[in-house]
């Protein structure tokens, strides 16, 4: 069964301090940045970093992932070579699924079979959804919503609640979930302000996500927050369980707890909690 992965930190290859502190904040997934959080000038210096900061977060217990520069960048050849080290590759403004083959490829090139999480920041890529999450013989595992560089192509506006990216945001739920993809949110750039975090947090739970990609270390634990499970989630997935195994339920498709009515897919969805909740404690 699958481990959570509420919170996705960026962190700056060009800056060791960060580097070093990612190492304790507890996030589920680290993404050493090597595309825009990196200036053009400081590009090779933070690539050079990357070995030695993907073997300082070994202990961390987070998946260690390396965000490289697009397949038009000069750097992306470089880039990808350093990044094969990685548990994952973070590849930004994936707009087709011949851009997961290219990055396979040139993956394989290196020996590696790490998965690919495609970042979608297009409108290319929006349109193009249902062909990427399908790719999923490319190692595909997730989907992350860039929503600066959406908005930003979109020409629209961040502001109302996200209200123009929710469709967008919205279909790539939709496409992870069909293809068993993990999905995760979007950066919130307002770092030090942790009301508009909770509330565009629990608009991406709304929307389905699994978690939400962050920028600051300060944000790591209100993502766990909203991206749960809540200990009421899990001890409700508990009783769910236990009320399937009363003999008295046995071979029952439906049965009724507290109220409610609850089917073998809420079991099934129980036990995945559980099972997710089990493997992060580890
Ligand atoms: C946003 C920041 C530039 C703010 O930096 P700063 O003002 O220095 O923050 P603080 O003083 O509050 O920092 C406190 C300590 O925390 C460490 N720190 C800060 N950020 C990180 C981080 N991301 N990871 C790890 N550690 C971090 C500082 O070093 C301080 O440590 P200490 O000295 O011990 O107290 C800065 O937070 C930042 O650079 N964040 C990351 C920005 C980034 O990666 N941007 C690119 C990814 S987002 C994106 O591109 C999304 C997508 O593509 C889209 O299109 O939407
Ligand atoms: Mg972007």
């Amino acid at each position: 069964m699958r481990r959570l992965i509420r919170s996705a930190l960026f962190v700056p290859a060009s800056k060791p301090r960060a580097i070093e502190k990612a190492a304790h904040v507890g996030a589920d997934l680290l993404i050493l940045d090597l595309e825009d959080a990196v200036g053009p000038d400081e590009k090779d210096e933070a690539r050079a970093r990357v070995a030695e900061a993907l073997d300082s977060w070994s202990a961390s217990g987070a998946i260690r992932a390396v965000r490289v520069n697009g397949p038009d960048a000069a750097w992306n050849a470089a880039d990808m070579r350093e990044a094969a080290r990685a548990d994952a590759i973070v590849l930004p403004k994936v707009n087709q699924v011949g851009d997961l083959h290219a990055a396979r490829s040139a993956l394989s090139a290196h020996g590696t079979s790490i998965p690919i999480w495609a970042m979608v920041e297009t409108p290319l890529g929006v349109m193009n959804l249902n062909g990427i999450a399908s790719a999923t013989g490319t190692g595909l595992a997730g989907l992350i919503a860039g929503t600066n560089d959406l908005a930003k192509d979109l020409r629209c506006t961040a502001e109302h609640g996200r209200l123009a990216l929710v469709p967008h945001l919205a279909a790539i739920v939709c496409a992870a979930r069909a293809r068993g993809l993990y999905a995760l949110d979007g950066v919130y750039n307002q770092f030090r302000d942790p009301k508009g975090f909770r509330a565009e947090a629990e608009q991406g739970r709304t929307l389905g996500f699994d978690g939400k990609t962050l920028i600051h270390p300060g944000q790591v634990d209100l993502a766990h927050l909203y991206f749960g499970p809540t200990s009421a989630e899990l001890e409700r997935a508990a009783r769910i369980v236990a009320a399937f195994a009363d003999p008295e339920n046995a071979g029952k498709g439906v049965i009724s707890l507290d109220g409610d009515m609850v089917e073998r897919l809420h079991l099934d969805a129980a036990r995945a909690l559980l099972s997710a909740a089990g493997d992060n404690d580890a």
